[in-house]
C-alpha cells in the first residue's frame, strides 16, 4: 500500500447506478459490477475507503455536479461533460451497441434491417440511432419500444420480435445464457470512464490511470480477472477472434476517435433534447394542475415554482425563484410559513396544515390546504422541502354558511334554539364547578300575534329585525341574545357578580332596560307602534338542568303574561307549586266526566210577578280525595285544555233534558234554564250543529234555553261568534249578556246582538249602597233595558236592602243568595210556588 500510516484515510464516495453488468451495488450496497469492482480493487491497493450511494443516472450526475459525490464509474466522455467533469486518461471499458438474434439472421449492415422487427430500450441512445440511420438510409424497419432491455430479449425469445439492440455488456451476457447469436454489426462505440466533478479528485483519477494502464497490458491482472467474473472477457476475447468484427471495431473506434466528436455532440444534442422534453412535459403537468406547487431551498427562498404560483403573485415564475415569502405575502402569514417550513426542515416529517394566507398588498386573503414534505440526498440531508397547496377558500366559505344556517336564525342573524341550547349546557357546566352566576331570560313581545296578522308578515319581520338590533346593542359581549322563532327572544347572561343577591339585582337592572329598549316606538308603516314584553327569568342557581331553567323561564315568562304583560317575572317556587297544581288538576278534571264527578246545580232566578222564572245552570266538581273545586279555579283549566268542549256538550245536554220535562209539567212550563256558555264553545265550528241535535233528540223547547255569554268572549274572532249567535237566535234560543257593565260594554253589541237579557255583575251589586257610581251605573243599565225593550237581571243579591234597593230602581227580575242558593233540582222545586216580593 502506498498510504502511509500517518496519513489521514481518504474516503471516496462513489455514485452507482444500476447497469449490469458494468456497474450494480452489491447486496451490502457496495459498488459491484466490473467497474465496481475494479474500483474496490484500487481502491483496496490506495487504501481508500469507498463509499456507496446508489442513485438513478441523472441523480447521479447531479450529486456528482454539486460535489455530494466524489466519483461516478461508466460515464462516457463527451466535450460537453469534460466541462463540468475530470475524466482519466486510459479507458476503463470500451462499450459498443450490438444487435442479437435467434440463429440465422446475420446483421453485417444497416440495410440488413429493412423490413425486421426489433427490440429497442424506450428513450435509449440505440433507439434514436437507428431511427435516424434508418430514415437516412431510407430503410423501412420496425422499432418495438420495450421498458427494459430484459422485456426486450423475452420478446425475442417469443419470436415477436427478430432483434433486441443492446450495450454488448448486457447483450453478450443475455446471449450466453440463451444461446442467442450476436450480429456482427457494432454500432455507438464508446469509451467509459471514472469521471469526478471538474478539477476534483485528480490524484484519485491519476491513480487510476496507473493502474488501468499496467493491469491492461498483463493478462491474469485483477482487470482481466474481473472481466472473466463478469463474462466480458470472452468478450474481449472473441472481440478479438471474430476478425470481422475486430475490423468493424476498429473502424468504430477510430470513427469515435475522428468523427467521434460529431457523433458526441449529436448525442449530447439527443440527451438534451431528450431532458428538455421530459422537462417540458412535467412542466406542462405541474402547470395545469389545480394546485399550487414549489419548492423551497433550506434558506426558505423559493426554487421553483408553478404557474398557478406565480399567477397567485402576479409575476413570472422567473421572479418567484430565490426570493422567500416576504416578498409576497403580508409580515404575519410571510412569519406564519417560514415557522411552518421550518418546522419541516427540522423535524425532517411531511405535514398537512390549513393556512390563511394574505398577500402582501393586502388584496387577497385565501385559504390553503398545504402539505409539507422535506426533500432528501441520498446520505439522507434534507435540501429543501416540496410543498402543494389546494385553494380550499370556497369550501370554508360553503362550510361557514352551513354553520350559519344550522347555528343561526335565518331572519335576525342571531344564534338559534340549538346554538343557544349548546351555550347554556356551557354556562350552566361552569355554574356547577365554579358557581358562577348566570340567568336565562324569556322575552316574549306582546300581541305580536295581532300585529303580524293586521299588518301583515313582511311589516312583522321588519320589526323582528329591528327589535333585534336594539337589544343586540344593548347587551355585553359576553351575553348571548338567541331567537327561537316566533317573537321569542331568549337572553343568556353570564359573567354576573358571584353574589347571589348581586348578581339578581343586576339581572333586574338589565332586564328592565330590555323592557324599556322594547317599549321605545317604532314606526311601522308610517304609525307610531308601542311595543311591550313579558319577561321571565330563571337563575341559573334556580334548576337542576338545562331543560329545567328553559321550563323555568319559561313559566315565570307565561306568569309575567298572565299578570297584565309588559312586565318581568322572576321564577319563583310558588310558581313552580301553581304549576303542579295545575297539572294534578288538568289530569283530574280529564277524569272527572269518566268517573261521574261532574254534576249540576241549580240556582234559581225570580221575577216580580211570577216567583220563580227559572235557574241558572251552574257546574259542580265533587272531588273523591280534594272534595268541591270551585268553578273559578277549574272552569279555566278546561276552557285552557279545551276540555270545556265535551263538559259544556254534556250541561246543554243535561239543561235540555231537564227543560223537555218542565214542558210537559204544567206549573213550570214557562222556566226557563240559563247556561253559561264558554268562549271557546262559542267558536267552536260544531257548536250550532251540535246544541241544534240536543235540542232535536231531547224535543226541549228552544225560547226556554237562555245562553249567557260575556262581552270579553266576543272580543276575539268576534265574526264567528256573531254568525253563531245569530243561527242559534234564528232557531228561539235567546242569549243573555253575563257581566254587563265590567267589560268594554260597548253599546254596539246591544243593538247587534239578538240579546233578551242584560244581567247586572254581582260587583254592582255588591256595593251598590256603598258606592254611588255604582248606583249610577245600575241605573244606567236599567235605563238602557227599559228603552231597547230588554229583560234585567240582577245577580248576586245577598241582602234585604239590596233587594230593595234595585226594586226600587225599577228591576224586576233577581237571582242571589238572599233568595236562594244554588242546589239540587230538589232544593229547586222545594222553593216553589215562592212569594218574595219585596215590603213596599
Ligand atoms: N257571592 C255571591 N255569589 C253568588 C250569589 N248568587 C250566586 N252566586 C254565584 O255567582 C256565580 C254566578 O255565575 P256566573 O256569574 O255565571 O259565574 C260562573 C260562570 O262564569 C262559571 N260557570 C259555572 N258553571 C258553568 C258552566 O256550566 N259552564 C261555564 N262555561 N261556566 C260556568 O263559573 C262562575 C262561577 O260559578 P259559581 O262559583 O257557581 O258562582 C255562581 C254562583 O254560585 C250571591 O248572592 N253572592
Amino acid at each position: 500500500s502506498s498510504q502511509s500510516a500517518v496519513e489521514p484515510v481518504k474516503t471516496l464516495v462513489v455514485g452507482i447506478y444500476h447497469n449490469p453488468p458494468k456497474l450494480r451495488a452489491a447486496d451490502d450496497g457496495s459498488p459491484s459490477g466490473i467497474l465496481g469492482e475494479l474500483l474496490v480493487e484500487i481502491a483496496q491497493r490506495e487504501g481508500w475507503q469507498l463509499q456507496a450511494v446508489s442513485c438513478d443516472w441523472i441523480y447521479c450526475l447531479r450529486f456528482l455536479l454539486e460535489g455530494e459525490i466524489d466519483l461516478l464509474p461508466d460515464m462516457a466522455y463527451t466535450e460537453q461533460r469534460a466541462e463540468s467533469f475530470s475524466f482519466h486518461q486510459v479507458p476503463a471499458l470500451y462499450s459498443w451497441s450490438q444487435l442479437y438474434g435467434q440463429g440465422g439472421v446475420l446483421v453485417t449492415d444497416i440495410e440488413d434491417l429493412a423490413n425486421q422487427r426489433i427490440a429497442v430500450l424506450s428513450g435509449s441512445v440505440q433507439q434514436s440511432y437507428l431511427e435516424q440511420q434508418l430514415q437516412q438510409q431510407g430503410l423501412v424497419a420496425e422499432l418495438v419500444p420495450t421498458e427494459s432491455l430484459a422485456e426486450g430479449f423475452a420478446l425475442l425469445q417469443a419470436g415477436r420480435v427478430g432483434l433486441v439492440a443492446a450495450n454488448h455488456y448486457f447483450g453478450q451476457q443475455w446471449a450466453s445464457r440463451h444461446q442467442l447469436q450476436a450480429s456482427p454489426w457494432l454500432f455507438q462505440p464508446s469509451q467509459l470512464f471514472y469521471a469526478s466533478r471538474h478539477g476534483q479528485q485528480l490524484d484519485v483519477l491519476q491513480q487510476i490511470d496507473s493502474y488501468l494502464e499496467r493491469w491492461q497490458q498483463q493478462p491474469g491482472s485483477p482487470y482481466y480477472q474481473i472481466l472473466s467474473r463478469w463474462g466480458a472477457a470472452e468478450l474481449e476475447s472473441s472481440r478479438q477472434q471474430h476478425s470481422r468484427n475486430l475490423l468493424l471495431l476498429v473502424i468504430s473506434l477510430l470513427l469515435l476517435v475522428l468523427g467521434g466528436a460529431l457523433v458526441l455532440r449529436w448525442q449530447v444534442k439527443e440527451k438534451t433534447r431528450h431532458l428538455q422534453a421530459s422537462e417540458t412535459r412535467l412542466n406542462t403537468i405541474l402547470d395545469t394542475v389545480d394546485a399550487y406547487i414549489f419548492i423551497k431551498d433550506t434558506q426558505l427562498c423559493y426554487q421553483y415554482v408553478n404557474k398557478k404560483v406565480a399567477e397567485f403573485f402576479r409575476c413570472s415564475p422567473e421572479d418567484v425563484i430565490g426570493h422567500n415569502d416576504f416578498a409576497f405575502f403580508d409580515h404575519t402569514t410571510a412569519q406564519q410559513l417560514q415557522a411552518n417550513d421550518r418546522e419541516i426542515l427540522e423535524r425532517g416529517e411531511r405535514k398537512v396544515r390549513e393556512e390563511e394566507n394574505t398577500t402582501n398588498d393586502g388584496r387577497l386573503t385565501r385559504h390553503f390546504l398545504s402539505v409539507k414534505i422535506p426533500l432528501r440526498k441520498p446520505d439522507g440531508q434534507i435540501y429543501a422541502l416540496c410543498g402543494i397547496s389546494t385553494d380550499v377558500t370556497e369550501l370554508r366559505q360553503q362550510q361557514k354558511a352551513i354553520h350559519q344556517l344550522a347555528f343561526y336564525d335565518a331572519l335576525t342573524g342571531l344564534p338559534n334554539r340549538r346554538l343557544l341550547l349548546d351555550r347554556l349546557q356551557q354556562a350552566f357546566a361552569l355554574h356547577q364547578r365554579q358557581q358562577q352566576q348566570g340567568a336565562l331570560m324569556f322575552i316574549d313581545l306582546d300581541h305580536f300575534k295581532d300585529l303580524n296578522d293586521t299588518l301583515g308578515h313582511a311589516v312583522g319581520d321588519e320589526l323582528l329585525v329591528d327589535i333585534a338590533n336594539r337589544l343586540q346593542q344593548g347587551i355585553r359581549s359576553c351575553d348571548t341574545l338567541a331567537r327561537l322563532g316566533g317573537d321569542e327572544f331568549v337572553l343568556l347572561l353570564q359573567e354576573l357578580p358571584d353574589d347571589e343577591q348581586r348578581a339578581w339585582q343586576r339581572v333586574q337592572v338589565i332586564a328592565e332596560k330590555v323592557l324599556q329598549l322594547i317599549n321605545q316606538p317604532v314606526q311601522l308603516q308610517l304609525q307610531p307602534y308601542q311595543l311591550s314584553a313579558s319577561i321571565g327569568v330563571a337563575m341559573l342557581s334556580d334548576g337542576d338542568s338545562v331543560d329545567e331553567l328553559v321550563q323555568r323561564a319559561d313559566m315565570a315568562m307565561y306568569d309575567a303574561k298572565g299578570r297584565g304583560r309588559n312586565r318581568v317575572r322572576f321564577f319563583n317556587q310558588q310558581m313552580q307549586v301553581d304549576i303542579t297544581e295545575r297539572t294534578i288538576l288538568t289530569n283530574r278534571l280529564r277524569q272527572a266526566m269518566e268517573k261521574g264527578e261532574l254534576y249540576l246545580a241549580y240556582q234559581p232566578q225570580f221575577d216580580q210577578q211570577q216567583g220563580i222564572s227559572g235557574a241558572e245552570v251552574l257546574l259542580r266538581w265533587q272531588h273523591p280525595e280534594h272534595g268541591p273545586y270551585a268553578p273559578a279555579d277549574f272552569i279555566p283549566i278546561a276552557e285552557a285544555t279545551g276540555l270545556i268542549l265535551p263538559i259544556g256538550q254534556w250541561v246543554l245536554q243535561q239543561s235540555c233534558r231537564l227543560l223537555a220535562d218542565w214542558a210537559k209539567e204544567p206549573g213550570c212550563q214557562h222556566w226557563q234554564l240559563a247556561v253559561n256558555i264558554s268562549p271557546r264553545q262559542l267558536h267552536d265550528t260544531h257548536f250550532v250543529e251540535q246544541l241544534t241535535a240536543i235540542l232535536q233528540q231531547t224535543e226541549a223547547p228552544a225560547e226556554n234555553l237562555l245562553l249567557e255569554i260575556t262581552e270579553s268572549q266576543l272580543l276575539e274572532d268576534t265574526e264567528l261568534a256573531l254568525r253563531h249567535i245569530h243561527q242559534l237566535a234564528a232557531m228561539g234560543i235567546r242569549f243573555a249578556l253575563d257581566d254587563f257593565g265590567t267589560g268594554y260594554s260597548s253599546l254596539q253589541y246591544l243593538k247587534t246582538l239578538p240579546l233578551k237579557q242584560l244581567k247586572i255583575d254581582a260587583s254592582f251589586v255588591r256595593d251598590l249602597l256603598k258606592d254611588s257610581s255604582d248606583e249610577a251605573i245600575v241605573r244606567t243599565i236599567l235605563a238602557l233595558g227599559q228603552s231597547l225593550e230588554l229583560e234585567v237581571i240582577a245577580e248576586g243579591v245577598e241582602t234585604a236592602d239590596q233587594f230593595k234597593a234595585l226594586y226600587q230602581m225599577g228591576c224586576r227580575q233577581f237571582q242571589g243568595y238572599y233568595l236562594a242558593r244554588p242546589g239540587s233540582l230538589e232544593q229547586l222545586y222545594q222553593s216553589c210556588p215562592p212569594n218574595h216580593r219585596p215590603d213596599r
